[in-house]
């Protein structure tokens, strides 16, 4: 937040600031801010420090902004030196002003004051959020520390060659070698969402359920890819199957039961205390109060201190085993692992954006690759065309565009002639062995069958979406 100050129009030259680091420094997003402080200068005839030489009438460019906040950042922050684009020019914050002229532009000079925040990490919060972000060279990516997340996540690293070295188990912080920006931080699945809303983690992988409860909507954090193909469950309420339960089936059920009054409401027991209460309320549940354990929830009913649980189901075996049932309409979201980003952080961070692609690209390429087998087989066949032409008979060989058809040159009496053609095609891992029938069915044989590392396609449309969201 800005500091009080004696110079006139400070406000309004730490408003530029904050605007145009929120707005990727497009000038144009920023033009009743910069109108202010050219309002504020002309009222007080530039004799501020703020003001100078500021302004052309024209509209300042976008590359003159990121050019003056490059000239700025040089000589201070070395993360800043490394990337092409500074992310935001509130983190300069150890100098007072510094006058940027963009040479070679006649009037369009722009004096940029960089005194809006006074301390070395500069944070105020609101409603949970940390207004801006602290001055620090790492990417800094959250990942559990233990609990069923903990080894999924690093095997998915490791399988797209993101492998953490940590140097021993009780050390929370630890390198991904091909990510030398960034630093991982090994914490508890709420904290990580927690400290992504503090600012203190840029990055994190943990469940939907987890960013629900503890994100509690907060437009800072951004779900860059939502299925990370592990952590699997979903949060659904459950009751006995015996006694007043036994007949139950659906939440419009337990909801008309008379036995719920405002003296003695339902009773839920949940780790869940956000999502729970909400899901009730926007079920139109009104007699209902809720307890909360760290654990083992399932017993809560047979203990007499609950009558329904609201908790994750997997398997759903620890229900069964504790005499619980789930019924329809309870299920209040469906979770996995997901990636997920500061807002903030992508759009004020250096290299926190060009992190964030890289992880997404190549999550996406190995759990696109991870669904599918490369089979190569050999075609008898008089031309590519022809072979092609029975390929696509099959419905499972078409491939992702389509099959790839090269000649295979055979060596008879000496002469090099072409008989069979190579086929190589991508097949679905669950289709594998309907795809090898159907090869065999028009002339495959040599079939050979290998895993996949990667699929690249053109530019994920996950990506596409991430910069939308990000405004940009
Ligand atoms: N039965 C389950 N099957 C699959 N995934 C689960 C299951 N239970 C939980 N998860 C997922 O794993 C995440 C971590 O669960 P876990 O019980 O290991 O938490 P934890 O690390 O022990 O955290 P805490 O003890 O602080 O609640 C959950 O948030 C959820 O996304
Ligand atoms: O449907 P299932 O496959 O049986 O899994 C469900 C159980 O898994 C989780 O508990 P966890 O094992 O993490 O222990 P906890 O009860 O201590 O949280 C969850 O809280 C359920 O109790």
């Amino acid at each position: 937040m800005p500091q009080p100050s004696k110079e006139p129009c400070k406000k309004e030259a730490c408003d530029i600031q904050a605007c145009l680091s929120k707005n990727n420094f497009l000038p144009q997003r920023c033009q009743t801010v910069i109108e202010k402080l050219q309002a504020c200068c002309e009222k007080c005839n530039n004799e501020s420090t703020h003001c100078g030489s500021i302004f052309a009438k024209t509209l300042i460019s976008a590359d003159h902004l990121r050019a003056a906040a490059m000239s700025i950042a040089t000589p201070l922050n070395t993360t800043l030196q490394r990337s092409p684009l500074p992310s935001s020019l509130s983190v300069f914050s150890p100098i007072h002003t510094t006058t940027v002229s963009v040479t070679g532009t006649r009037k369009r000079c722009l004096r940029m004051v960089t005194s809006c925040v006074s301390s070395h990490s500069q944070s105020s919060v609101h409603n949970g959020v940390t207004d801006a972000v602290s001055v620090r060279n790492q990417i800094r990516l959250g990942l559990p520390s233990k609990g069923r997340m903990a080894t999924d996540t690093l095997d998915l690293l490791k399988d797209c060659q993101l492998s953490v070295k940590q140097v021993n188990p009780r050390q929370y912080v630890a390198q991904i070698p091909q990510l030398p920006n960034t630093e991982v931080w090994f914490q508890r699945p709420k904290d990580i969402v927690r400290k992504l809303l503090s600012g203190d983690l840029d990055l994190g992988i943990v469940g939907l359920d987890i960013v629900s409860e503890f994100g509690q909507g907060n437009d800072d954090l951004i779900i860059v890819h939502e299925a990370l193909n592990f952590g699997d469950c979903h949060l659904s309420l459950a009751i006995p199957n015996y006694g007043i339960f036994e007949n139950i089936n659906s939440l419009e059920e337990l909801a008309q039961m008379p036995q719920w009054t405002a003296e003695r409401p339902l009773r839920v027991a949940t780790g869940f205390t956000y999502l729970g209460p909400k899901f009730m309320k926007e079920n139109g549940i009104k007699h209902v109060t809720f307890s909360t354990a760290d654990g083992a929830l399932e017993a809560a009913p047979a203990m007499g201190i609950a009558d329904a649980i609201l908790d994750l189901v997997s398997s759903g075996t620890t229900l069964k085993e504790n005499n619980l049932k789930e019924i329809e309409g309870g299920v209040v979201l469906q979770s996995q692992a997901a990636l997920v980003a500061s807002k903030r952080a992508l759009t004020e961070r250096t290299g926190a954006l060009d992190t964030v692609h890289e992880i997404l690209e190549r999550l996406e390429a190995h759990l696109k690759a991870a669904g599918q087998f490369t089979v190569v087989a050999n075609m008898r066949g008089t031309d590519a065309e022809e072979v092609a032409a029975r390929l696509k008979t099959q419905p499972s060989l078409s491939g992702l565009q389509g099959p790839t058809i090269s000649p295979v040159y055979c060596k008879r009496d000496g002469k090099v002639s072409i008989e069979f053609y190579a086929i190589v095609i991508c097949v679905p891992k669950t289709a594998l062995y309907e795809s090898v029938q159907q090869l065999r069915a028009v002339g495959g044989s040599g079939v050979l069958v290998s895993p996949l590392t990667y699929i690249f396609d053109e530019e994920t449309p996950r990506w596409s979406q991430l910069l939308s969201n990000l405004g940009l």
